[in-house]
């Protein structure tokens, strides 16, 4: 493994990936060369195209600020977590790096982000006043879809978490994955990806791209809302692979429901030719048993509680 020594060496500035970072053989990404699928990026969303450019290069500066590669810091009691040598449950690394903090209520949780860059707190924000207005209409549209009153979704979720991943370009990308494949634990999962791909999808037991069209969001449907829909929407699985030579983030936001909100299929949708399919849970123990914020999840649910 050949490692850059100088002092503003990075983890990723490698010519080879690192042994100890390389999947075994049935876990590597295998055919990369796959189809691009038809899934319906959301375009017309109202969200200008500024806030959204500058939320990308906030956080581009974010991932390249020295001295937090220096620091290393993960100040879980300010809620928000950084990380930059994730591991998967066999300690396996996965070649990104990843900031996530708290997003509701807005006005509280601004001040418990990164200061640095300065500006960070205004553009995101900003950046999340937008996705709340977005989310929230798309919130009513699945609503319209399923024929659940106005209001069932929305009335009771929020944007919870912001996660931003950096994926650094990889020397070799057939050999480890960006994200390993999941499902998210959300009601639904905005993902703005800039115009870089990489994020795949799970369909008929094959995996392909979504591709990325500049200006637009990637909707994901999360664990809550397949279980609400009582299984008519389904969550689907999902990862990143890495490129060669581009590196690339992205910023997902996960609408959750509240944590007192108890989660299970909606009454409209249960009869006897389709009964319920899910077991009712609060929202708050699905959390605390599936640590759907990651490993951080303790750290993270902490600092909401003590904050509301
Ligand atoms: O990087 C991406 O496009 C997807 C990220 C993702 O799946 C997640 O954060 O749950
Ligand atoms: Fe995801």
């Amino acid at each position: 493994m050949e490692i850059k020594k100088d002092k503003d060496s990075r983890w990723f500035d490698v010519e080879l990936v690192p042994e100890s970072y390389i999947f075994s053989p049935t876990d590597r990404p295998q055919n990369l060369d796959v189809a691009s699928c038809d899934s319906i990026p959301v375009i017309n969303h109202r969200v200008p195209k500024k806030i959204m450019s500058d939320a990308m290069s906030v956080l581009k500066e974010f991932f390249d600020m020295p001295s937090k590669e220096a620091t290393g810091y993960v100040p879980q009691n300010k809620g928000w977590i950084y990380t930059n040598n994730d591991c998967t449950k066999d300690g396996v690394h996965i070649w990104r790096e990843n900031l996530k903090h708290l997003c509701h209520p807005l006005d509280k949780c601004t001040k418990l982000w990164p200061n640095k860059p300065t500006r960070y707190q205004e553009v995101i924000a900003a950046y999340l006043l937008e996705i709340n207005k977005l989310s929230l209409r798309i919130l009513e549209m699945i609503c319209e879809g399923l024929g659940l009153e106005p209001g069932y979704l929305s009335d009771t979720s929020e944007v919870q978490i912001l996660s931003s991943n950096f994926y650094p370009s990889c020397p070799d990308p057939s050999l480890i994955l960006g994200i390993l494949a999941h499902q998210d634990t959300s009601l639904i999962t905005l993902v703005y990806q800039g115009d870089s791909p990489g994020l795949q999808f799970l369909k008929d037991g094959q995996w392909i791209n979504v591709g990325s069209i500049p200006n637009s969001f990637v909707v994901n449907i999360g664990n809550q809302l397949e279980i609400v829909s009582n299984g008519k929407l389904r969550s689907i699985d999902h990862r990143v692979v890495t490129s060669k030579d581009k590196t690339r983030i992205s910023i997902a936001t996960f609408v959750n429901p509240s944590y007192a909100c108890i989660i299970e299929p909606a009454k409209a949708l249960v009869n006897k030719n389709e009964p319920s399919r899910y077991k009712a849970s609060r929202y708050k123990e699905y959390v605390d048993r599936n640590k759907a914020f990651g490993d951080y999840t303790v750290a993270l649910r902490d600092v909401v509680i003590s904050e509301s």
